[in-house]
């Protein structure tokens, strides 16, 4: 056979292509993080949308001479920019709060490996922490708790999600913490159906699973002709007693990366109601932390008004008399005042910005109450978008 078409050297010069991609992924990282330095002198904010477009345009029409799809190379660099304004993020966190715990962190989640909570903790810390002492909890009650006594630095709690909506458990235990919600992060949830031996969906007879993945799964799971359900605390309960039963006739609703942690392989991928299910998580703390001025921040706030006709109106002309967009309002009942309700907003703002000191003062002549539950850095970078014209002839 020719030299050409022999598997094993083939493989190995792409094991040296890959190589090097990488090294030049780690050569830009660490450029990318001298801009942040250079950024962090200048206070310029760490995005720069019309930069971004301009790398891209270039390198859709360099790739095309190459012979790469514009989608392609689209996709391949909005990824390290993403990676790219997240780090440089972390960075200038990171010199905003010298007191932040680093390298090692101690965090409570709910369940225990393998949980979506697990994966998102992994995700949050990978760029911030070299080490991550996990502590699996059976509730958010429990994880609060721990964070309050000082047993964890952090805990990892899912708030909202994008098919089955706000967590009202978590919106609740917020109203009675001293705790300060310190970041956030929002991973992409993929159920699958998971077995722990080889098997087929038409011998399934329990399927275990957390409630959250089975209202998000109602759809499926209501094809299902005699299939029993198995309430668990946690997903990662749910894997664990699936791979313990090692039993043709069960499976569990998880993430295919939890399951691979108890040796588990999807029957089934993709099985949410919406194809785009999402779950956003924040990250509480004894301490709250500054947002740098070069990065878009959030700020959390409860506030309860008064029973008048048009009170949280009135609420809401303050925020837009400021210029402050407000990315979501929720609504829960306060405990022993019935039909009163304890309002939480998320806004577009850092608390030290004077707009939101001026928009704060404001709301407090008009609450009954309000407290601010914390400022962190929005995570959520979304694509900038290249001009239609670069990627036509694609
Ligand atoms: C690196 C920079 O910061 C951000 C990241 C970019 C990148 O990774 O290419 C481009 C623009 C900015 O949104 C920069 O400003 O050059």
């Amino acid at each position: 056979m020719s030299e050409e078409l022999d598997l094993n050297k083939i493989r190995e010069k792409i094991t040296v292509l890959d190589q090097k991609l990488l090294e030049l992924f780690a050569q830009r990282r660490a450029l990318t993080l001298n801009v942040a330095k250079s950024k962090a002198h200048q206070i310029r904010p760490v995005r720069d949308q019309q930069r971004e477009q301009e790398l891209l345009v270039r390198l859709i029409t360099e790739g095309k001479k190459l012979g790469l799809d514009a989608h392609y190379v689209t996709s391949i660099f909005q990824t390290i920019i993403e990676d790219s304004v997240l780090n440089q993020q972390a960075y200038l966190q990171q010199l905003a709060n010298p007191n932040i715990q680093v390298p090692t962190v101690s965090v409570a989640f709910l369940g225990d490996k393998g949980s979506y909570s697990y994966l998102a903790c992994h995700k949050y810390f990978s760029r911030r922490a070299e080490k991550i002492i996990e502590t699996g909890c059976q509730s958010f009650g429990e994880i609060m708790q721990l964070v309050e006594a000082g047993h964890v630095d952090y805990g990892m709690l899912p708030i909202e999600n994008t098919s089955s909506g706000s967590i009202n458990e978590v919106y609740d235990i917020l109203q009675h913490t001293n705790l300060s919600i310190v970041g956030e992060i929002t991973r992409p949830i993929e159920h699958c159906l998971l077995t722990s031996v080889n098997t087929s969906l038409d011998k399934i007879k329990t399927i275990y699973a957390h409630g959250q993945p089975f209202s998000q799964c109602s759809n499926f799971l209501d094809k299902q002709q005699g299939i029993r359900i198995e309430y668990c605390d946690s997903t990662a309960d749910a894997m664990a007693r699936v791979y313990e039963l090692q039993d043709e006739t069960v499976a569990v609703i998880g993430s295919e990366e939890g399951g691979q942690l108890y040796k588990l392989h999807a029957l089934e991928k993709a099985i949410a109601n919406q194809a785009e299910n999402h779950t956003r998580f924040i990250l509480v703390s004894r301490k709250p932390v500054e947002v740098a001025e070069q990065i878009p921040a959030k700020t959390t706030l409860i506030l309860a008004t008064g029973q008048n006709p048009g009170a949280l109106v009135e609420c809401l002309l303050v925020l837009k008399n400021n210029g402050i967009n407000m990315c979501k309002l929720e609504s829960r009942p306060i405990q022993g005042r019935p039909w009163e309700e304890m309002f939480y907003l998320d806004v577009e703002a850092n608390l030290k910005s004077l707009t939101l000191q001026d928009t704060l003062r404001e709301l407090t002549v008009i609450t009954n109450f309000i407290k601010v539950l914390g400022c962190y850095p929005i995570e959520h970078i979304s694509p900038t978008k290249v001009p239609g014209s670069a990627l036509a002839d694609a």
